[in-house]
């Protein structure tokens, strides 16, 4: 059997320590295959941003392990990419700029790095704003601008966390769209951390269902639907049975987060 690219290995969390301590994560256990797309959901604070931060190296974890390609993850490195909801772009800095910065510590000739960049704003789709500086851009743009930069210096994984969050319902479908194009030429493992459950079945190859406080895995459901995915699948009756069920058991998780916050103020 070949080797997962990601495996979380009963990975737990707590910040702080003593009577301020808070446990985000319990126990994960998950395996993510090369090139899979897998979507995380779950109610709010079950630490699905906390478990992304560790796969990054962004935050360790306080049990179990972490291993990418059979290697324990000692902090972030160019293996991974990251697109965040807020931009994080340099608003100084104009498009081609900002995707050429990640090349900055790249050991390639400055022509390969021209070319890189040049093959991403062709990718994500934003020829023509070589040279637009990101205060001119829509939101939509901007997050294109953030793909291009975290695929240029080609990560074997991509790490998202909620990253179409912030753009209205019409461009957000349209990115989602386009990331599907983006992963499918360009071959990468990704991890979406999304509130959007349409979302989360639209992209994934399998959704993983987070129970909360603390955080474990609830469920994962392989998304049998048919590749290349159009908006349209949304009416497929397999699309609603896979809904029906991840919001069953969200509406389950934040049922329980609502009883045990009103035991916890009586
Ligand atoms: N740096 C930190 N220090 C203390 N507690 C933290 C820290 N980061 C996260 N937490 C807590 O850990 C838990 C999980 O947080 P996390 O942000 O991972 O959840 P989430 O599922 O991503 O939430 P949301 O969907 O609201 O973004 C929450 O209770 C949160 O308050």
């Amino acid at each position: 059997m070949t080797q997962a690219k990601v495996v979380i290995d009963g990975v737990g969390k707590i910040f702080g320590s003593g009577d301020e301590a808070i446990e985000a994560i319990r126990r994960i256990d998950l395996s993510v295959q090369e090139n899979e797309f897998v979507s995380i959901v779950g109610t709010s604070g079950c630490g699905k941003s906390t478990l992304l931060n560790m796969i990054g190296g962004l935050d360790e974890p306080t049990g179990g392990e972490i291993l990418i390609d059979g290697e324990p993850v000692e902090g972030p490195g160019r293996n991974r990419g990251f697109v965040f909801q807020s931009y994080s772009l340099f608003e100084w800095m104009t498009v081609r700029a900002n995707i050429r910065f990640a090349l900055e510590k790249s050991a390639l000739a400055a022509a390969e790095k021209d070319e890189l960049v040049s093959h991403f704003i062709q990718a994500v789709g934003l020829t023509g704003f070589e040279n637009t500086y990101p205060k001119q851009l829509s939101g939509g743009m901007k997050q294109r601008v953030a793909i291009a930069r975290s695929l240029v210096y080609k990560p074997s994984i991509l790490l998202m966390d909620e990253p179409f969050g912030a753009l209205d319902a019409q461009t957000r479908g349209m990115m989602q769209e386009l990331l599907l194009k983006v992963w499918e030429d360009h071959k990468v493992t990704v991890l979406f951390v999304t509130h959007d459950v349409d979302e989360a079945i639209f992209l994934a190859d399998r959704v993983v269902v987070l129970g909360s406080r603390p955080g474990l895995v609830k469920r994962e459901i392989q998304i049998e639907l048919e590749r290349p995915r159009n908006f349209e699948i949304v009416t497929d009756s397999q699309f609603s049975e896979y809904k029906r069920e991840i919001l069953t058991d969200i509406r389950e998780e934040t049922l329980k987060v609502m009883h045990m916050e009103q035991m916890a103020a009586t």
